[in-house]
């Protein structure tokens, strides 16, 4: 048996007929979606079905199938990969969804049908579970996915309550509870979708029996709030009789396309509908101490109750305990020959990057705090160096000049391994005692994640379509990261990493740092904003501190610690996140 041209990156999710993986293709990094077909649960004729609407239909708005993998335990359908999960993921992740939004994803479903239903394909399932979502550097493209009950527009159908036929009664037109379809089905489907998309729950809503009841002969209301031309959108779409709906999904759409041009023209504004939990934010936190301070801070950092800062190429370190006054005094003040760029820690340890611009040396020291012990470690004669140390501190990996990855034992200092890599890396972070992960940007549409194993091997690569920046370790969960897209800085990105799954998260700022913390993020602007995420993305309070920050960092699970300035006036603040969360 060959190899697998996939290597798994984990499970997405579990179907009715088998397991759903997410897989990388060996040889060029595009992440695919493996759908595990169990030969026993999922008999060939059905198999063959759905797979026959799958070749027939080949539309950006649909889910593609790229082939059929043979494996030892089975075989695999390989189709897009959607990494932003379902549109019902979406709609309950508590993220507000803009109109814009909205009436995008509703005009993809739209032109999928168009062209499903030219080629006499009835979906007959249309609902947020099969809408998936892609995300790309220019937005969310929404797929239609699972043609598993999907229907030849010639043939019968058996009626809903005979049992042989199913469906999803909450959006399943009153024809369909007696065997009927057509496409004007599909259409009172999307009626529904928008509906919920808009309002924020369905118009029928019950047992199936009630359901049925409710689609065949009751009214429902649309609040004023939503504009009149989507309201006569839905009021069209959800009309009883099949022949009085749209004609077709072309006029559907087209009217759709012009409720858009209508309501939004060219504005860029964000227009939210759904009220949100998170729209009356509270100033969460308290400001419990403020010093002003002579000199400017430009890298603040705590670990285990030590405060390190950076003037240049001195580094300051003084003990912080509750009733520290923020006095600037110091227990520990070193010089070093050259500029200090970087620190990085692993418990009571703190490593020292420092770079000479003369000679394009980089040394590295290591400095314990208690011992009150310098040494130097390491030193490199490069361009540029990038780096991550372990966080039990046994190894390192540095980057060098962008394409050359060391990595070495950090209890003897010895080199492990050194790769040279295409592309050009951007940031690297050790994601756990084993291993890291280096993130190139190959393109300003393209990230390349390459993770490597503490010997140095390439262990998984893998792309995704956005270009992003400010790349942080989840304190939350595994393999998990948090990133601010690049061409778009006023979106975060919650990545999982395995499988791999992206979360858009709208900011009301564009990030300049980002902490990560035990319940979620702090992200804060230079301009002196500062928000607080919880570990899914949703806002949970902010703060303005009118000031410009110069460093942030956090001192526990509660409490933060900011250097601002402002009219040439440096501060020191110690904030209290009274939330909880
Ligand atoms: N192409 C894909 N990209 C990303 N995630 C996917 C993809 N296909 C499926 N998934 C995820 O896997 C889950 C299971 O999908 P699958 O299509 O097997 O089952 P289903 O739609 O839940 O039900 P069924 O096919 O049994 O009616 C989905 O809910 C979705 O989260």
């Amino acid at each position: 048996m060959q190899r697998s041209r996939y290597r798994t990156l984990g499970q997405i999710g579990q179907g009715q007929f088998g397991k759903v993986f997410c897989g990388i293709d060996r040889e060029n990094g595009q992440v695919f979606a493996l759908k595990d077909l169990d030969i026993k649960q999922f008999p060939t004729r059905k198999f063959l079905r759905e797979l026959s609407y799958l070749v027939s239909l080949k539309h950006p708005n649909i889910i593609s199938f790229h082939g059929i993998e043979h494996h030892q335990g089975g075989r695999y359908l390989v189709m897009d990969y959607c990494e932003g999960g379902t549109l019902r993921e979406l709609m309950e992740s508590g993220q507000k969804i803009t109109l814009q939004l909205i009436l995008k994803l509703v005009q993809d479903i739209l032109s999928a049908l168009v062209h499903a239903h030219r080629k006499k394909i009835i979906h007959c399932d249309i609902k947020p579970e099969n809408i998936l979502l892609k995300i790309t550097s220019t937005g969310y493209i929404a797929k239609l996915s699972d043609f598993g009950i999907a229907r030849w527009s010639e043939e019968q159908l058996q009626p809903y309550h005979s049992g042989g036929y199913t469906g999803s009664p909450a959006y399943m037109a009153p024809e369909r509870f007696y065997g009927k379809y057509s496409a004007a089905s599909d259409l009172y489907a999307v009626g529904i979708l928008l509906y919920e998309l808009l309002v924020g729950s369905r118009p029928f809503s019950g047992f199936p029996k009630d359901l049925m009841a409710a689609h065949l002969s009751q009214s429902f209301n649309l609040s004023d709030t939503i504009p009149l031309s989507l309201q006569t959108i839905i009021e069209k779409a959800l009309r009883k009789l099949p022949q009085r709906r749209f004609t077709n999904s072309q006029e559907m759409l087209e009217a759709v396309r012009l409720a858009e041009q209508e309501l939004l023209g060219n504005s860029s504004d964000n227009i939210f509908f759904i009220p949100s939990s998170s729209s009356s934010l509270n100033n969460f936190s308290q400001i419990i101490k403020k010093v002003y301070l002579s000199r400017k801070i430009t890298n603040l950092s705590v670990v285990q109750n030590w405060i390190y800062w950076v003037e240049k190429n001195v580094l300051m370190v003084q003990f912080y305990y509750d009733k520290t006054d923020l006095e600037f005094f110091h227990d520990y003040k070193i010089t070093f020959e050259d500029e200090i760029i970087k620190l990085e820690f692993s418990s009571n340890t703190v490593y020292i990057f420092t770079f000479s611009e003369e000679s394009n040396l980089y040394t590295l020291y290591h400095f314990f705090v208690e011992q009150e012990q310098l040494k130097k470690l390491l030193t490199w004669s490069a361009n540029q160096l990038i780096s991550s140390i372990d966080i039990k501190g046994k190894w390192i990996a540095i980057a060098l000049n962008y394409q050359e990855i060391n990595i070495y034992s950090l209890q003897d200092f010895k080199f492990i391994k050194s790769t040279i890599t295409e592309g050009k890396i951007q940031q690297i972070i050790t994601l756990d005692q084993s291993h890291c992960l280096v993130i190139h940007q190959s393109t300003s549409e393209h990230t390349l994640f390459q993770i490597f194993n503490r010997r140095g091997n390439l262990f998984k690569a893998f792309s995704i379509t956005l270009a992003i920046e400010l790349v942080t370790l989840s304190k939350v969960a595994d393999y998990e990261i948090f990133a601010i897209e690049t061409n778009k800085p006023f979106l975060g990105l919650l990545i999982k990493l395995k499988p791999l799954k992206i979360t858009r998260i709208p900011l009301p700022f564009k990030p300049s740092f980002v902490l990560a913390q035990s319940w979620g993020y702090i992200l804060a602007s230079s301009l002196g904003e500062i928000i607080v995420l919880n570990a899914q993305g949703i806002i949970q309070g902010e703060i303005n501190l009118s000031a410009t920050i110069t460093a942030i960092t956090t001192l526990n699970d509660e409490k933060i610690l900011v250097a601002t300035e402002s009219n040439n006036q440096s501060c020191l603040q110690q904030l209290s996140l009274k939330k909880d969360f």
